[in-house]
């Protein structure tokens, strides 16, 4: 194919690298400061060490003097959230490679503590609080008490340190903190929960993009959030109890109302009605359920007919249990599926109506629902949305947040952040996609996790890592099929909602929606972006079917030619070979999620999609696949950006500098219009390699790289070229 032929596969291309490579750049560095009395992150009078242009440069933090804090709980009533940050492992590594030649070779900063670039990521993880003790044995197996496996005081051996503070809410950080004592030898330093919901979802509401979302009929859009019009809003959080706050800025809130009956009801009531084991057994179950046969509806009161003057359709759930009843019909007539539904039903609604009501009592347009009963079920959120729609008549909103019960455990890592949020500023978390997540539904050929829980039961043990595990294992896994949807009657007119059949994924892996959310104090806003909050990278929307496929199709196709290079990358061993089939089947279990669920890990882009194939990679152990490319030659992208950033690359290789002048020359002929769009036009071309563009795979196994740079100069006209 030649890559003057401008057909869809190139400009989609185009499109795609264009969004790919902004993407990465709109992150802020920010310092945080920490106060309190668990290790803070100092970053006043950093400085870049040594050369500005190295890769990874230290970072200099003069006045550091402990090291970051990395975990903060949240103990409810129904299960423990657990947010924990670990450093970047390379930037680590790289920090103590660092540190050991300065030794060898007599270099010393002085007093000086250096550190590496504090580039980390926050994880989420959560335990049933009944299983207290697995939570403790995961926090010990990592070390998160003590800053986590890679600090100075866990390398450094073992030493109780009974001054060490652990941030945590909820009542469990009341009711168990002696046992976190005797078993950890750690405080729990007990921040309010409702301080802790706030502060958690007005973070999430602001740093996190595409954090909420409406979910009306099955249908889920991301909704962005304008930062200088957040508030008011209300804030309806459905752990085993319901809070409802009003929320009116950072720290400013009041809680307006509550009810009993919430998730623990659900789960509580469900379990003692049905015998299921679990909550997600007892959500399943509801899928298959027709609450007609537990509910009375209008039509039965009614005769079969609606009760128009009042706006009640026959299929209007009139009494949720009502047709329970009956004097001839014990429990066991029933069927478990129907309790469950019924029950769900019932308690969706009755906590979206009365979040309504608080709303309009408040004046409120803006309703946020977190806490861990919603479990990003589809059906539980249309119950909630459609309940809020009705009764406002579409004037309010009901929305949901991704991470959805980790507002109150985020709130707490917050709270080691005495400034403010306001220097968290945004896009200075970039998510990523939970590797696991395929294996939580679908179906999957090849060696799989055999159970979710494995990825994060074989992380306890600390010579054993999951990708091992999941490398090792040959069995095939089915997880649960999509069930149709049945017809069913609804509340208000709710017929059928759509979203009822879609498959309940497991949860054991605790990613059910959510990435690790990765912390990038290195990257930059890009200075001339008019509004960087709202700038949008991605204009290739996946949501859109067609689009998907047509990706999924050149992605699919790429597969085996990266898993050789990823191979070759690994000098071709055994390992690397099965490590490359393991990422193979990773990614392809990826993509068909994603063609079954495009927002499954939130919204979808071309470049999410790119990165999310980049983050596969490493998780598979390929740090650079393209490694023995970049070696043997020179990527066009390499001098073209160089030519643009000075310094972005490190110069490797003689090839490189070899053609530099003649591009030099010929950028500095043009005007600056001219130049500008050269050197933009130059690195998009450039970019077409770097992501594989089939039409520049070709180029390269055929030509030197002075015939590639020859070539994208002359003959890889753009389109927009042709126009000019
Ligand atoms: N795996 C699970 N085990 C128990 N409850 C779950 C699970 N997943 C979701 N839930 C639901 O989430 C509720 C707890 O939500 P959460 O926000 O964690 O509140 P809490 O802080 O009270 O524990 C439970 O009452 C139940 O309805
Ligand atoms: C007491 C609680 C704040 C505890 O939080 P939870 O563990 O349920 O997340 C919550 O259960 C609640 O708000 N219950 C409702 C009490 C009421 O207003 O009637």
């Amino acid at each position: 194919m030649a890559a003057t032929d401008g057909n869809k596969d190139e400009v989609l291309k185009e499109e795609g690298i264009k969004k790919s490579e902004e993407e990465t750049a709109p992150t802020t560095s920010s310092p945080m400061h920490r106060s309190g009395s668990r290790p803070q992150l100092d970053l006043s009078g950093a400085a870049i060490q040594g050369n500005f242009e190295e890769r990874n440069p230290t970072i200099l933090l003069p006045n550091q003097s402990d090291d970051i804090s990395h975990l903060a709980l949240d103990i409810g009533g129904s299960l423990i959230k657990l947010v924990y940050f670990s450093r970047h492992e390379e930037h680590v590594s790289e920090y103590r490679r660092r540190k050991s030649n300065k030794k060898r070779f007599g270099f010393t900063n002085g007093n000086r503590r250096s550190y590496p670039i504090l580039g980390g990521r926050l994880h989420f993880v959560k335990f049933e609080s009944g299983k207290l003790d697995e939570c403790i044995n995961f926090i010990s197996s990592k070390q998160l008490h003590r800053g986590g496996i890679d600090s100075p005081s866990w390398r450094s051996g073992p030493q109780p340190d009974r001054n060490t503070i652990i941030k945590a809410t909820g009542g469990g950080a009341y009711k168990f903190a002696d046992v976190f004592r005797e078993r950890l030898g750690v405080s729990l330093d007990k921040e309010d929960e409702m301080d802790c919901l706030v502060a958690g979802a007005n973070f999430l509401l602001k740093a996190i993009r595409h954090e909420a979302f409406t979910h009306m009929e099955g249908q889920k859009e991301f909704v962005q959030i304008d930062h200088n019009d957040l508030y008011p809003y209300l804030l309806v959080n459905i752990g085993s109890g319901v809070s409802m706050i009003k929320v009116d800025g950072d720290g400013k809130f009041q809680r307006v109302s509550g009810t009993n009956v919430g998730g623990g009801t659900y789960w509580g009531l469900g379990r003692l009605l049905t015998k299921c084991k679990s909550f997600d057994e007892l959500l399943e179950l509801s899928q298959r359920g027709d609450n007609s046969n537990i509910d009375m509806l209008v039509g039965d009161i009614y005769g079969g007919l609606d009760y128009s003057k009042i706006g009640l359709s026959a299929s209007t759930i009139a009494s949720s249990f009502g047709k329970t009843i009956s004097e001839t019909k014990e429990l066991s007539d029933y069927r478990p599926e129907d309790i469950s539904l019924s029950l769900l039903r019932m308690i969706s609604y009755n906590i979206g109506q009365i979040a309504y009501l608080n709303a309009l009592r408040y004046g409120l347009k803006r309703i946020f629902f977190g806490g861990f009963f919603i479990r990003g079920h589809a059906y539980t959120m249309d119950t909630i949305s459609f309940a809020v729609h009705f009764w406002s008549k579409g004037q309010a909103q009901a929305m949901f947040l991704r991470h959805e019960g980790f507002l109150g455990a985020i709130g707490a890592f917050m709270s080691y952040e005495k400034h403010g949020l306001d220097d968290l500023l945004a896009h200075q978390f970039v998510e990523r996609f939970p590797m696991g997540a395929p294996y939580v539904g679908g179906k999957i050929h090849g060696p799989p996790l055999g159970d979710l829980n494995e990825k994060a039961r074989s992380s306890y043990s600390l010579n054993i890592s999951w990708m091992e595990k999941f490398v090792q294992k040959g069995t095939e896994i089915t997880a649960p099929v999509p069930m149709a949807p049945p017809g069913t009657t609804g509340v208000g007119g709710f017929e059928r909602p759509s979203s009822k059949g879609e498959t309940l994924r497991s949860d054991a892996s605790a990613a059910l929606n959510i990435g690790v959310l990765h912390l990038v104090p290195s990257l930059e806003v890009f200075p001339l972006l008019a509004d960087p909050k709202n700038y949008e990278p991605n204009t290739i929307d996946l949501s859109d079917h067609g689009e998907l496929e047509y990706w999924f199709t050149v992605l699919s196709g790429h597969l085996p030619d990266l898993v050789d290079k990823a191979v070759a990358s690994e000098g071709g061993t055994d390992d690397a070979k099965r490590r490359g089939d393991a990422f193979a089947h990773a990614f392809s279990a990826h993509l068909a999620r994603l063609m079954e669920e495009p927002a499954a890990y939130g919204k979808l882009g071309l470049a999410n999609l790119l990165e999310m194939r980049e983050e596969c990679l490493r998780e598979f152990q390929f740090v650079d696949a393209y490694i023995t490319i970049k070696q043997s030659t020179v990527s066009v992208q390499q001098y073209l950006c160089t030519a643009i950033c000075g310094n972005a690359f490190t110069w490797e290789n003689e090839a490189s500098l070899a053609v530099l002048p003649d591009l030099l020359m010929e950028l500095d002929s043009m005007d600056e219009e001219g130049r500008l769009h050269a050197l933009i036009e130059g690195v998009l071309a450039a970019n077409i390699f770097d992501w594989g563009s089939r039409a520049c795979v070709d180029l390269y196994h055929e030509g030197t790289i002075i015939e590639i740079y020859r070539m994208s100069r002359k003959k890889m006209q753009r389109p927009w070229r042709a126009s000019r």
